[in-house]
């Protein structure tokens, strides 16, 4: 499903002494099948616009789009069915688990929709998100915080939605963690051709992941951008010397515009250095 914001403003607790403009003026578009990565620093506006995608916030001012579902000021008559269509897992979904086993988990959502989901269907998502059929039967607190985060993916994979919604989806997992998620993220995209749309604050997963990224600063949108061509940016890049340890230290330095943090170690950083050395001197 495409998405798209039109001059979408949005406002917390408008008329009260506790007034914040959270949003100004957003435009942009998401294409149907994408991966998109939103950055920016903390406070900037990303779980404020995300959640625009699932109506869980209305804009103050202007509309957004999604597939044939429009939301305005006044919300929209079928959020039931945009809901269905429109996953989102938030920030540590697995603190949200509560049913006395996984199975009951998974079968939540769908009882709320009215929607009837078969033992295979289960198992299929349950191998889809890498989980052994048994831990169906497991109690949510028995399981690892990496084996949580995935049982709660996979409630919502469950309604087969169509775009997928997610606040810092690898927030606190190690590195193997991370990759598995992201990897599933990126097979359901490139399998199911959903559309994907994930805040995060690490650069290697923007480099490997995102085929666009939007970047928001003070509620503003400063991007979007392929995500190389961000880091490519030429007056950003008039800000260094062309040589590997200051595009490092520049790197390092945009973490505190955008909100995305790097490792000297990291191999895509280290590449990304050397193609921006490269476009510099041709430049
Ligand atoms: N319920 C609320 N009432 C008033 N202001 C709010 C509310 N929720 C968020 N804000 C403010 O709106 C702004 C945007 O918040 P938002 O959560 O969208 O930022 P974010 O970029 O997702 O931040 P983070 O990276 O820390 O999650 C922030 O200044 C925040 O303090």
């Amino acid at each position: 499903m495409d998405i798209s914001f039109n001059q979408v403003s949005f406002t917390y607790q408008k008329g009260t002494p506790f007034e914040h403009h959270a949003l100004h003026n957003v435009s942009t578009s998401i294409s149907s099948g994408t991966m998109t990565a939103v950055i920016g620093q903390t406070g900037s506006g990303k779980s404020t616009f995300i959640q625009h995608v699932n109506g869980l916030y209305y804009p103050t001012e202007g509309s957004v789009e999604v597939g044939d579902f429009t939301i305005t000021q006044d919300g929209l008559k079928s959020i039931k069915k945009l809901r269905q269509q429109v996953g989102m897992v938030f920030q540590y979904p697995e603190h949200q688990l509560f049913e006395e086993n996984v199975r009951q988990e998974l079968l939540f959502g769908p009882r709320n929709f009215g929607l009837e989901v078969s033992d295979s269907r289960l198992n299929e998502i349950f191998n889809m998100v890498g989980l052994p059929n048994e831990v169906l039967e497991k109690s949510p607190f028995e399981l690892s915080g990496g084996q949580k985060r995935r049982v709660a993916i996979a409630s919502v994979l469950v309604l087969e939605p169509k775009v997928l919604i997610l606040d810092e989806p690898t927030a606190g997992l190690d590195p193997a963690g991370k990759q598995q998620i992201m990897n599933l993220f990126k097979s359901l995209q490139v399998e199911k051709q959903m559309t994907v749309v994930w805040i995060t604050h690490d650069m290697t997963e923007v480099l490997t992941y995102a085929d666009n990224v939007i970047v928001f600063h003070e509620g503003k949108l400063m991007g979007p951008a392929a995500p190389k061509a961000l880091f490519r940016n030429k007056e950003l890049l008039a800000q260094t010397s062309l040589n590997k340890p200051s595009v490092l230290k520049f790197l390092d330095e945009l973490k505190d515009q955008i909100g995305v943090s790097i490792n000297y170690n990291d191999q895509s950083a280290i590449e990304l250095a050397d193609e921006i050395i490269k476009v510099g001197e041709k430049s």
